[in-house]
């Protein structure tokens, strides 16, 4: 009753001082009010963005247009975006069989429902290719994903701190979006993946500020293994940049003799955790490939 009480106080204080924009005033009455005492309610329901609780602000979606965006940037997210599934009036879907990836630069914390996972993640760690505010500066991409192809494209705009040889991007960052790319199609195609293996040609190099595509495909799946390839072309497919190939492995790897005690305890305190904070209610994992991948 009392937690009830709580729970109800802080989200009421949450919306009010939201609205009212008072923030250390907001801070210092929500500190009063216990964290745990939201639980119950966030473990209730998985989260989806539409939903967003009044905890902190919504997450930002990073693949959305944003000024930064170049013409050629935004001709190409239109293009892929109209050829998108999308609920029509009545309720019935325009095929299509593409779909736009949200992108957030912390998954997990977002799939939980913003707190509850946080103490099992590092506080201040940020998807590396989402850890600028700075719109325009880095990694300015979107992905689309088409199921049925078992293909992907993201359009991908370096930013100016991606500079390798003057003036070019550097093969780092090139390695980065193109594992990104490679990554995210193994994964939605296999689930949790790590990637073992990257090939990659370097043929021309990419001018900083430019707009490039790179197009992904799954070339086959043995056991645990998901093969996939792909080609970064200039926007208008003219000119090949970079080639790839990728081998990412499913699941976890299996630890050592030595590591496995320790891995076991860990294991065992995190399972604890997110029984208490889901409630056997929410596979975090399965909340994470929701948010990652709804479409
Ligand atoms: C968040 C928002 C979302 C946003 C999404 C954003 C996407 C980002 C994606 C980023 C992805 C990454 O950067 S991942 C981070 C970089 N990668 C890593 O750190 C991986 C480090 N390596 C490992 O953890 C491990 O070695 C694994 C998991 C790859 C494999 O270990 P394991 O589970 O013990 O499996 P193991 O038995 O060794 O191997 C399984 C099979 O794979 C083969 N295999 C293993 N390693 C290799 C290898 N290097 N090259 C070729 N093949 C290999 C083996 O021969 C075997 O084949 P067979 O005998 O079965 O035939």
């Amino acid at each position: 009753m009392l937690r009830h009480g709580l729970q109800v106080t802080r989200v009421f204080c949450q919306t009010v001082l939201h609205t009212v924009s008072a923030r250390p005033l907001r801070s210092a009455i929500l500190r009063l009010i216990p964290r745990t005492a939201l639980l119950p309610w966030l473990s209730s329901r998985a989260v989806s963005v539409s939903e967003w609780p009044l905890l902190s602000s919504p997450p930002r979606d990073y693949s959305l247009p944003n000024p930064s965006w170049s013409t050629e940037m935004r001709r190409l997210y239109e293009y892929y975006d109209s050829l998108c599934e999308k609920e029509m009036e009545g309720g019935e879907k325009k095929p299509g069989g593409w779909g736009r990836l949200p992108s957030y630069n912390r998954t997990l914390k977002y799939a939980a429902g913003g707190k509850c996972l946080s103490k099992l993640l590092k506080e201040k760690a940020r998807l590396f290719t989402r850890n600028t505010e700075e719109q325009g500066a880095a990694f300015e991409y979107v992905v689309f994903m088409n199921k049925s192809e078992k293909r992907c494209v993201c359009i991908f705009q370096a930013g100016h701190l991606l500079e390798g040889p003057p003036g070019n991007v550097h093969g780092g960052a090139i390695a980065t979006i193109i594992d990104t790319s490679l990554g995210t199609l193994a994964g939605y195609l296999s689930g949790i993946v790590m990637t073992a293996n990257l090939n990659i040609n370097y043929c021309s190099p990419i001018p900083l500020g430019s707009v490039v595509l790179i197009d992904s495909v799954l070339d086959k799946v043995e056991g645990r293994k998901t093969f996939v390839s792909c080609q970064v072309t200039s926007s208008d497919g003219s000119k090949l940049h970079t080639e790839a190939t990728g081998n990412a492995v499913a699941g976890l790897p299996i630890p050592r003799q030595s590591q496995h005690a320790t891995l076991k305890k860990k294991m065992s305190n995190t399972h604890r955790h997110l029984k208490h904070t889901f409630h056997g209610r929410l596979n975090p994992s399965f909340a994470y490939f929701k948010v990652c991948f709804p479409c």
